[in-house]
């Protein structure tokens, strides 16, 4: 007779441990008593408590060894928006996330909380205070965004209450703190060539940037209260901040926190809009003799120039979710991590 090990419930596996988010999930995982398994292209850092599993996750065989015993997997695992690699998008956040959701229900994985996104309902519209029940957006405006939805419905959809695996999707949405490989390094690297000086529009619209580690609470919080007769099954649920703030306040915040000067010049929304959608064409129609990527995408001019915004009253309601480091601090601890990304450094 064999006897199968029964996962300790502080267990659990990271896939994508290695990213921004991920590690600094790991890192309250460890902090909370739990014990580690990272699954992850590459090794980032070592850590007591952590065992690392290299691989990638469309490989189910290299995945098993990751996600053995344990009880709880984590799913923030994503080719970084910017690529603009449609197969790369598709076969890891589609057919990569069914390779994930296969493994979990062979291994006997209790619960799969997978990193979504807020983008999955924005077209470049005007989102405020947004609710989980508006509609996935027919009209995704990048390739990375048209994944995600996918994504977020295979995991939801696998959700079975009667004894199988149970989900539950977080929808984070701009995302920032230490380390973060993206937002602050975006806006300072256009602040160096010289192009942080318009605001493109009025600069009124609300946005939602959302402090790591408040991301990081509401996945531990998630996992912790998915259970079969809660209501978070088979549930996406936005966190947030829950304090919106300009886009534009928050880049100005930002850019003199490290030196630089604050954007001062108003262009029309729809004169930028426009020329970032003749800029993508011609990228387009370029790409088999010149490979160039812009930096203002439809998408990014869109994200700096309307309101979206997320209510975060149902993961308050239904897990206890309540943001631990406000805006202002969550600022101020980002600014001060990046010393080599300040006015002047060399
Ligand atoms: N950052 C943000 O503002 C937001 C992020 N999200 C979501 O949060 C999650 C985490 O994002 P973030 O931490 O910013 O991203 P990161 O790129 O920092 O982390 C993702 C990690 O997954 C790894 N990875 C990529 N492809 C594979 C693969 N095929 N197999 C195994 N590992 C892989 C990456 O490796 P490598 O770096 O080598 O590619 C990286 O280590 C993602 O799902 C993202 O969609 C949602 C909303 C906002
Ligand atoms: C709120 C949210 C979803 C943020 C996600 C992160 C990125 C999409 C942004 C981080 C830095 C931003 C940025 C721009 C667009 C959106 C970001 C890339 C601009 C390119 C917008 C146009 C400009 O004038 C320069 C901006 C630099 C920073």
């Amino acid at each position: 007779m064999t006897t199968r090990v029964r996962p300790s419930s502080k267990r659990c596996a990271v896939i994508g441990g290695s990213g921004f988010l991920g590690r600094h999930l790991v890192e309250k995982l460890l902090e909370r008593g739990y014990s580690v398994a990272v699954f992850d292209i590459r090794q980032s850092y070592e850590l007591p408590g952590v065992t690392f599993y290299q691989g990638d996750l469309c490989d189910k065989e290299a995945l098993r060894p990751a996600l053995k015993d344990v009880p709880l997997v984590f799913h923030c695992a994503s080719p970084a928006p910017a690529s603009d690699d449609r197969a790369l998008f598709q076969r890891v956040n589609v057919q990569g996330t069914c390779t994930v959701i296969q493994a979990c229900t062979e291994l006997g994985v209790q619960k799969l909380v997978l990193t979504s996104s807020a983008s999955v309902v924005y077209e470049g519209a005007d989102i405020k205070n947004g609710t989980e029940d508006i509609p996935y957006t027919a009209k995704p405006m990048d390739y990375y965004t048209e994944t995600k939805i996918e994504q977020e419905k295979l995991v939801l959809q696998a959700c079975d209450k009667e004894g199988g695996l149970l989900t539950v999707a977080i929808r984070p949405h701009g995302i920032f703190g230490p380390r973060d490989p993206q937002l602050v390094p975006i806006l300072v690297d256009t602040a160096r060539r010289g192009k942080m000086k318009f605001i493109i529009g009025d600069g009124t619209n609300l946005v939602d940037f959302t402090f790591v580690e408040n991301v990081v609470h509401g996945h531990i919080l998630a996992a912790e209260h998915l259970r079969p007769e809660s209501p978070l099954c088979g549930k996406p649920y936005h966190i947030t901040n829950d304090e919106p703030i300009r886009f534009w306040d928050f880049m100005s915040k930002v850019l003199v926190g490290l030196g630089y000067a604050a954007p001062r010049y108003h262009l029309p929304y729809m004169l930028v809009y426009g020329l970032a959608m003749l800029l993508w064409l011609l990228a387009m129609l370029l790409r088999p003799l010149v490979a160039f990527k812009p930096t203002f995408t439809p998408m990014r001019v869109a994200l700096a120039g309307t309101h979206h915004y997320y209510s975060c009253e149902a993961a308050k309601r239904d897990m206890g979710y309540k943001p631990l480091v406000s805006l202002t601090e969550g600022i101020s601890r980002t600014v001060e991590s990046y010393p080599h990304l300040r006015h002047g450094a060399p």
